[in-house]
């Protein structure tokens, strides 16, 4: 007889994939990424490479996400769900009728078969799949379910199976950030995984999954890329391409006093490229500084990242007094709190600074309250290091101006930029 969730079948087991309830990472074979509290029994059934990949496979997404996608009659999906005692399974959604929606466990037995009615069995869940989609069997006989058409994951949506955690790159605001392997159609990949630690409050992972949302929209050679996100598991993750170099200010901290100005110049027009990228696209980044830059590949190519504080609206007047970059704001910013594409070009400024200070803090000796002080009331502005080129110092000087609108587009600049940087 075929078990619906709450009725496991008598004499056999449910496909297992771990346990909720889970707090630290790990990897593991199953490339689920949290370390269970309590040691997983039985995971002979867990999620295999056929149904990590399947892109009807949605993770362990709730049940009413499940029936909302499920629009007509033999419409299925593959997901995992908590059945009784918190075990993790496998099921099948299918809607049946206009208005009903059933929840099919797979089980699996001793010698590894897997099936829904024992009459059936199969040597994997895709093969059990293909069976029933194939021959249009019902799941059940008492139910009359039959599997017509996979609904895919929404497009971003990644599950928790294909992502195995690597080592940890470095801390974010919000969580971890890890090297992981990512397992696709296309193969395996390293990537970078930001994580969102612990049970989070709707707000703080509206806000985290903000970056999401920003990032998938642009696509440039100096921007950080995402590849998505999964959000049906804890912890939250938003997976992007990696960039093996780290942040650009640690690697001036080591190597700036050694590295050939040519290298810098480089620095400054990639950055201002992908800058001017997300300038056309109408986005404040709100957050330009070295540490915010990631390097990428054996060339060390520039990429802009850190879209936690970034927007697309014109201007933005932000109230709250959540922790700001003081020291990297325009005096608009300082005064009033207002951010545009103009504030953007003065942190662009100090990032400029930055890269010939070999990676020191703005500002060298001052405090962010002294900082504020001197830029808002006595309009001090940096002196840039001494072996800045002449041209860079003055395109910095221009960022700093206090009228935003004196400032310079970057994609005025940028030209200037990369004429120095191939020189
Ligand atoms: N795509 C990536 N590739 C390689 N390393 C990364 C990547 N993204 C982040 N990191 C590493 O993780 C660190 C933290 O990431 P990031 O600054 O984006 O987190 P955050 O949550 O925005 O933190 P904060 O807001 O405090 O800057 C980075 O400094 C870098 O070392």
């Amino acid at each position: 007889m075929a078990s619906t969730i709450g009725d496991p079948g008598k004499g056999s087991k449910s496909t297992q994939s771990g346990q909720s309830g889970a707090k630290k990472l790990k990897k593991t074979k199953e490339g689920t990424s949290v370390e269970d509290k309590n040691e997983t029994k039985d995971d002979e059934g867990s999620i295999t490479d056929d149904i990590r990949n399947a892109d009807f496979y949605h993770g362990l997404i709730p049940k009413t996400d499940a029936e909302a996608l499920l629009k007509k009659e033999g419409d299925f999906v593959l997901r995992k769900t908590e059945h009784n005692s918190g075990v993790i399974v496998l099921c099948i959604s299918v809607r049946t009728e206009a208005d009903k929606v059933k929840h099919f466990v797979i089980n699996t037995d001793a010698s590894k078969s897997y099936f829904i009615d024992a009459a059936h069995k199969e040597t994997s869940v895709s093969n059990l799949i293909n069976f029933y989609k194939s021959t249009k069997t019902p799941l059940s006989a008492a139910s009359n379910a039959k599997l017509k058409k996979a609904i895919e994951r929404p497009p971003w949506g990644i599950n928790h199976d294909a992502i195995f955690i690597i080592k940890k790159l470095g801390q974010g605001a919000f969580g971890e950030v890890y090297l992981a392997e990512y397992v696709s159609e296309k193969g395996r990949e390293k990537v970078a995984v930001k994580t969102m630690k612990g049970e989070a409050s709707r707000d703080a992972r509206n806000k985290f999954l903000k970056e999401a949302r920003m990032m998938r929209k642009y696509d440039h050679k100096n921007v950080v890329k995402i590849l998505g996100a999964a959000v049906h598991e804890h912890p939250l993750m938003i997976v992007m391409e990696c960039c093996e170099g780290g942040a650009m200010c640690s690697y001036l901290k080591k190597n700036g006093k050694t590295m050939p100005m040519k290298e810098k110049n480089r620095f400054v027009a990639e950055a201002a490229e992908g800058l001017a990228y997300l300038e056309k696209q109408q986005c404040i980044h709100r957050d330009i500084a070295a540490r915010n830059c990631l390097l990428s590949g054996k060339n060390n190519i520039v990429k802009i990242s850190d879209f936690g504080m970034s927007d697309d609206k014109a201007i933005l007047h932000d109230d709250t007094l959540e922790k700001v970059p003081v020291k990297w704001l325009a005096p608009e910013t300082l005064q009033d709190r207002i951010y545009s594409l103009k504030s953007d070009v003065w942190a662009f400024g100090v990032l400029v600074w930055e890269i010939y200070s070999n990676g020191a803090e703005p500002y060298p000796g001052l405090t962010r309250l002294q900082t504020r002080a001197k830029i808002v009331l006595t309009d001090y502005r940096m002196k840039m290091p001494d072996d800045t080129p002449t041209e860079m110092g003055k395109i910095a000087l221009q960022c700093w101006d206090k009228v935003p609108d004196k400032r310079p587009a970057i994609s005025a600049i940028l030209p200037d930029l990369k004429k120095l940087a191939d020189k």
